[in-house]
């Protein structure tokens, strides 16, 4: 094939050019005439020969560029091959646009593209073709190329005509210099794919911006395809004189640097099969001086952030920049996140729902104590037993109890020293972990109850029946569970079950399933805790049936105590303590009396003995002067009030019921 070197004659610096112009040449098209590698070597050698103005050359180059890769993607080259001269031209390309010479170069690349990337004018949009698609076709060359594609064979014009002159001016056509005219005629019956899609594209071009601004490729610099070959190689306008500097500003100085743009390219030029120019800027190393760069890319996505900032940020690229930057993984501001537009919007602000679920789970932690044992329980459940903790109230002391001193001496004895001295109450001296109370109403069993609770130190757990029965079924075995559970976090507990025959009475045959499940799960929570050596945990039962008390729960209250009647001693104590507090006037003699007039009254008794004998002074009173009398104008309490007293109030319990007591003292109970 005829390659005619001989036309580098008399240029300079040509043998610079000669070696990648055939191999480029080679590559694109094998089996192509002298003529094409003619066509290349005059362009190439134009560019460089200083004819041209940094537009032209601009241009130029990127026409090459383009031409790679449309030699690449018809398979006429291969990909080392294109990604060889593709750095190659990228290079030069780039040197162009970032020289700040005015002479050599556009120093306007960064600009050049912010300003496309806002669909905006720059001095490269000075240029107006007057082109249209009616009248590319009446050209001169597109006649022919189209006369030439009717024939077969022939080849219309010579192969040295076929040749593109840099730089000349054109007064042929307005808009159309006669090289691109030159080079429009068809040297083959195929010309060439960069030169019919370069001149398709500036047909389309000039339509396009005969639509306006808007309609104009948002990228088209650095876009690859054909359509975004938007202006001509070489034109009349752009030959004019560059636009003055303004001088180099931070990205400026950065684009400026032919060193950085060569790493720019050379970072993913050979892969980056669908972009041209690889990898784009932002990932350039940035410090020092360049820290404040901003690519074109990131300045637009800037921009339009400012502008839609009420809007979730964009991670979908344009589509020029993502036909551009071929797609690959890019470094951005943020807008490759990824955050698709459909994708949940993941608010800085702090939900309603969140202060409202954070605030809640604060309160359970402050009001439930959170324990790991305690994690398979509702906490609704925990919260109620929580509230069933007896609120020790008005305090009440051992003194408080009339007589019982035997049973008073038993339950200090069990509670309150072993809760004092664990290290003593061991092994066989270890304190029965169930109580039962049981005696005839009114004698002082739950005041026992109350007194343990303030004087024990340990945690109290005041649990009625009612409170652990529910309507859900399945519910009163967990509150059951739960109780036992809770108590063992708090250790030393002491669980008070007043009226426990209500509860733990003999299970039938006929009952409800439901109480016999909650029987059954107390009782196995009960022999756990009584049994239990490490468990610092005591059951206080009391009723007035102990008869009724079902025979296992029996056993599990292992120290069963008889609270009797008040003896004469005791309800002596009872009236005494009353009346210390109230104004009376009663003898040891008629104190006496009262006692021995009170056989039989068990502690409630005696207290309504007393409160009714209070009321003699009251009734003595004219209703005259009750409206007007004062406290101390009342008379005290006196020994005839409570003969009154003793006319209306009568013992509670009748000796048929004691017998039970006594009976079943004997058979069960552990007094004396
Ligand atoms: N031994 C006592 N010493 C002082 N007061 C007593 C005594 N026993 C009973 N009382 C008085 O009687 C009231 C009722 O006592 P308490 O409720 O403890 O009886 P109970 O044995 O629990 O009766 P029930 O079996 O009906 O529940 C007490 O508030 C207290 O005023
Ligand atoms: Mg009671």
């Amino acid at each position: 094939m005829g390659i005619r070197l001989s036309d580098l004659g008399g240029r300079r610096d040509k043998k610079l050019h000669v070696v990648p112009l055939q191999r480029f040449v080679t590559y694109l098209w094998p089996g192509m005439s002298g003529a094409h590698l003619g066509e290349w070597q005059k362009r190439s050698f134009d560019i460089s020969s200083g004819a041209c103005t940094p537009e032209q050359t601009a241009d130029a180059y990127r026409a090459h560029i383009l031409a790679i890769q449309y030699a690449w993607a018809s398979s006429q080259l291969s990909e080392a091959g294109m990604a060889s001269l593709l750095r190659t031209y990228t290079e030069r390309y780039a040197a162009v646009l970032d020289s700040d010479d005015p002479n050599t170069g556009l120093d306007n690349y960064a600009e050049s593209a912010l300003h496309l990337a806002r669909s905006q004018k720059n001095h490269s949009d000075k240029w107006e073709s007057s082109l249209t698609t009616e009248s590319v076709l009446e050209l001169p060359c597109v006649q022919k190329m189209i006369r030439a594609g009717t024939g077969v064979g022939k080849s219309p014009v010579p192969p040295a005509d076929v040749n593109i002159t840099v730089g000349q001016d054109c007064r042929g056509l307005s808009g159309f210099p006669p090289s691109r005219l030159k080079a429009a005629e068809p040297p083959l019956n195929t010309p060439p794919t960069w030169l019919v899609a370069e001149v398709n594209s500036t047909s389309s071009t000039a339509a396009e911006r005969s639509r306006g601004p808007e309609s104009f490729p948002s990228h088209p610099h650095l876009s690859a395809g054909p359509s975004t070959q938007a202006k001509p190689l070489f034109d009349q306008h752009s030959s004019a004189p560059p636009q003055p500097n303004p001088g180099p500003t931070g990205h400026q100085v950065f684009m400026s640097n032919p060193s950085k743009r060569k790493t720019y390219y050379n970072s993913g030029g050979e892969n980056s099969r669908g972009g041209a120019y690889g990898e784009q800027p932002a990932q350039e190393p940035r410090g020092g001086s360049t820290t404040n760069f901003k690519t074109a890319r990131e300045q637009f996505f800037v921009d339009q952030q400012k502008k839609h900032s009420q809007q979730p940020q964009r991670s979908q690229q344009a589509p020029g920049m993502a036909a551009s930057f071929g797609g690959s993984n890019k470094k951005s501001l943020g807008a490759n996140r990824p955050r698709g537009t459909f994708s949940k919007f993941v608010s800085p602000m702090p939900r309603q729902e969140d202060e409202v679920d954070r605030s809640g789970s604060n309160n359970a932690q402050e009001t439930v104590l959170v324990d790991e044992r305690l994690k398979n329980f509702e906490p609704k459940i925990i919260e109620l037993i929580m509230s069933e903790i007896m609120d020790h109230g008005p305090p009440v002391v051992w003194d408080d109890i009339a007589g019982l001193e035997f049973a008073k001496a038993t339950i200090k004895e069990i509670v309150v020293w072993p809760m004092l001295r664990p290290d003593i109450f061991t092994g066989l001296r270890g304190p029965p972990k169930g109580i039962l109370l049981f005696g005839p109403p009114g004698t002082g069993k739950t005041l026992i109850g109350k007194c343990i609770a303030c004087q024990s130190g340990a945690t109290f757990f005041s649990i009625s029946a009612s409170s652990l029965t529910s309507k859900w079924v399945g519910e009163g075995e967990k509150m059951v569970r739960a109780l036992f559970a809770i108590a063992r976090c708090h250790q030393p507990a002491v669980i008070f079950i007043d009226e426990i025959d209500s509860l733990l009475s003999q299970r039938t045959d006929g009952e409800h399933d439901s109480s016999r499940r909650i029987k059954t799960e107390f009782l196995v929570q009960l022999d756990g805790a009584t049994t239990s050596a490490d468990d610092r945990i005591l059951v206080v039962g009391a009723t007035n049936r102990p008869q009724e008390i079902d025979e296992a729960a029996r056993r599990r209250l292992s120290k069963r105590l008889y609270i009797p009647l008040p003896e004469a001693k005791a309800r002596r104590q009872i009236v005494s303590k009353l009346m210390a507090r109230e104004k009376s006037q009663l003898g040891e003699d008629e104190l006496e009396s009262v006692v021995n007039g009170s056989d039989g009254f068990s502690g409630a008794d005696m207290t309504s003995l007393c409160r009714e004998a209070a009321l003699g002074p009251i009734r003595s009173i004219q209703l005259s002067d009750i409206a007007t009398i004062t406290p101390d104008q009342v008379r005290p309490i006196l020994h005839c009030d409570f003969l009154d007293a003793l006319k209306v109030v009568r013992p509670s319990v009748s000796a048929k019921d004691l017998e039970l007591y006594e009976e079943w003292n004997k058979t069960f109970g552990c007094g004396r």
